[in-house]
């Protein structure tokens, strides 16, 4: 590989950040200090509410905001102190950030003219590129002349042209309506298995994470809550916070206590045994929930207040110990001349979380 090879094309690389801090001032702390290890391919979704420190992390890693302490290592070069074009990144911005008096075409190949790439190699690259993204009929257009999802892919292009070793994204699809979202998740999970490169994509969206991320990293208030796969923090959340913020409707959390036999609702109603004592927050999804009495686990009677059909299932809200649950059943279950309901909370689909941290209680109820 040439001097030129080596400055437009990279191998993913690991991202590790220690310590990783960012203060404004000693009273506007957005990311207390921050541990955490990206594994080189690895696609990444930061996934938190709005003001949690999502962009503030990406743009420490592109070098776009300093850090205020701690270290960032890209494969295996310390960076923290490098300028944004010395450490091998690629960002794609939500508002595109094209260059509006330079054709597609131009826009995808500045980056390589201004590495000192050939201009036939140029051509081929931006050509393949174009190819690859569906652009190759709108390279001599300006970006006036396109779609926001054109635009969006020209950006991403233009991103991906040097191939990259870290590409960094933040909220690329939140201009885009839902289907074209859609389509573009589709087309940057396929992207992502051709090219390779060490992805870290910032969302609010659930689902961008749920269908993209190898692993989603969930942060509140700057804090890590939960950095695992989908799969992972969906079924096993480590949190109230993280059960809540995945999931639509979001898992039901429940006021319970334990006196050392059974686990109890607010109105006496036992939900499950447990060798437990204490108060707690017992979360279940809706959608584990079992109607009319057939499921494993006791029998708990709730109140039906309302039913939304939503075609493929309808949602139940139901008053249950003084609470308002939600309950997904499969779209057809007769319900709706019941009003009183008898629900079962499977044992092993019930999560127990410390009533004041929060934090899961691991393997409470041997679930
Ligand atoms: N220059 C600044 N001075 C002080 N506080 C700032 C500054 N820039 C950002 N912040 C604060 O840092 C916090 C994190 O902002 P950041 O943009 O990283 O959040 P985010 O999770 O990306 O939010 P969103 O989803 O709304 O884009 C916010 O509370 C914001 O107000």
């Amino acid at each position: 590989m040439n001097a030129i090879d080596t400055a437009i094309r990279a191998a993913a690389a690991d991202i590790n950040l220690a310590g990783v801090t960012k203060a404004y001032d000693p009273q506007t702390i957005v990311i207390p200090p921050i541990d955490v290890e990206l594994k080189a391919g690895e696609f990444t979704v930061v996934l938190g509410p709005s003001g949690c420190g999502k962009s503030t992390l990406l743009q420490m890693i592109a070098g776009l905001e300093r850090v205020s302490a701690g270290k960032i290592v890209i494969g295996g070069r310390e960076v923290q102190d490098l300028e944004p074009k010395q450490r091998g990144c690629a960002m794609v911005f939500q508002n595109y950030a094209l260059y509006p008096h330079m054709t597609v075409f131009e826009n995808m190949a500045y980056s390589l003219k201004v590495a000192g790439l050939a201009k036939v190699e140029r051509a081929e690259r931006v050509a393949g590129v174009a190819k690859m993204l569906g652009l190759s009929d709108c390279l001599s257009r300006k970006p006036g002349q396109l779609s926001g999802g054109q635009r969006q892919r020209v950006a991403i292009g233009r991103a991906i042209v040097r191939e990259p070793g870290v590409l960094l994204f933040d909220e690329p699809l939140s201009n885009l309506d839902a289907q074209l979202r859609h389509d573009m998740r589709v087309e940057l999970a396929e992207l992502h298995r051709r090219i390779g490169a060490t992805t870290v994509f910032v969302t609010h969206d659930q689902m961008e994470a749920m269908t993209l991320a190898d692993r989603i990293l969930i942060l509140n208030r700057g804090r890590i809550e939960q950095f695992d796969t989908p799969k992972a923090i969906y079924h096993h959340p480590a949190s109230v916070f993280v059960a809540r913020f995945i999931g639509a409707p979001p898992m039901n959390i429940l006021p319970v206590t334990a006196d050392g036999s059974a686990l109890c609702l607010a109105d006496g109603q036992v939900v499950a045994e447990t060798p437990l004592t204490g108060s707690f927050q017992l979360g279940i999804r809706p959608e584990d929930i079992v109607t009319n009495g057939n499921g494993a686990g006791r029998i708990l009677k709730a109140m039906l207040r309302f039913r939304e059909d939503l075609g493929s299932h309808s949602v139940l809200a139901a008053d249950l110990a003084g609470s308002v649950i939600r309950v997904a059943t499969p779209f057809g279950v007769d319900t709706a001349d019941q009003p009183e309901l008898s629900l079962n909370f499977p044992p092993s689909r019930l999560h127990l979380f410390d009533a004041e941290t929060g934090r899961v209680m691991a393997d409470a109820l041997g679930a």
